[in-house]
């Protein structure tokens, strides 16, 4: 993953024709991870999308290289396979195989529920299933929206140890959330309340 960037310059973004925020630059290189804070409304998803390419800046400029995975609400996995069978779809897709499905899966904890309908899951372990595809895919660059929702004590310490596993390997990682996670991120962006600002 060594050559992994991802670069924000001066970038605001625009939603239902509001200002969300402005002004925001970002320079992370291999091992580079950054946290995203504010309230609610603020626009943390929003610029998540942003560098995942999935939502245009409004003036400034995005800049990424190497793979990008993103883990949002959005569960993206087939209620209705097996949940081994749902994290080998998206990795076929990636190209990523089957031992980095497996290896995703023991990150999180999943082996015991490979065979699992995905629709059986319970909140937390969809939420490991969702970290478990990014981890699979082989992504350089990781974005995560408020990836600990969910997610017990040893989940949250399971989730820590694979985004620092990623950062030592030389990938990068984008965090948006509420609560503290035990994450090594050098560089936070607090994103301020936008209608507090126009008051
Ligand atoms: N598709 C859209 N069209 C128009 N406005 C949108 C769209 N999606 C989000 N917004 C608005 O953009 C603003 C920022 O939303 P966003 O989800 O980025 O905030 P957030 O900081 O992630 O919030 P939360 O902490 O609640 O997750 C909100 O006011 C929201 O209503």
């Amino acid at each position: 993953m060594t050559g992994a960037a991802l670069r924000l310059d001066d970038v605001a973004c625009v939603r239902g024709g509001r200002m969300l925020f402005r002004g925001v630059s970002l320079s992370l290189t291999s091992g580079g991870g950054a946290m995203l804070t504010g309230p609610n409304g603020a626009g943390k998803s929003s610029l998540l999308r942003l560098c995942a390419g999935l939502l245009p800046a409004f003036s400034g400029s995005v800049m990424r290289s190497g793979g990008v995975a993103l883990c949002d609400e959005k569960l993206a996995l087939d209620n209705e396979v097996s949940l081994h069978k749902a994290l080998s779809f998206w990795a076929a897709i990636d190209r990523a195989d089957a031992a980095q499905v497996d290896a995703a899966m023991d990150a999180m904890a999943l082996t015991p529920l490979a065979e699992v309908p995905v629709r059986m899951l319970s909140t937390g372990q969809r939420k490991r299933a969702m970290l478990a595809r990014v981890i699979a895919s082989g992504a350089a660059i990781w974005l995560l929206d408020e990836p600990g929702n969910g997610l017990d004590t040893v989940s949250l310490d399971l989730l820590g140890q694979a985004v620092g596993r990623h950062l030592s390997a030389g990938g990068i990682v984008v965090a948006a959330s509420h609560q503290p996670l035990p994450i090594m991120a050098p560089v936070t962006i607090h994103l301020p309340d936008h209608q507090a600002d126009a008051a």
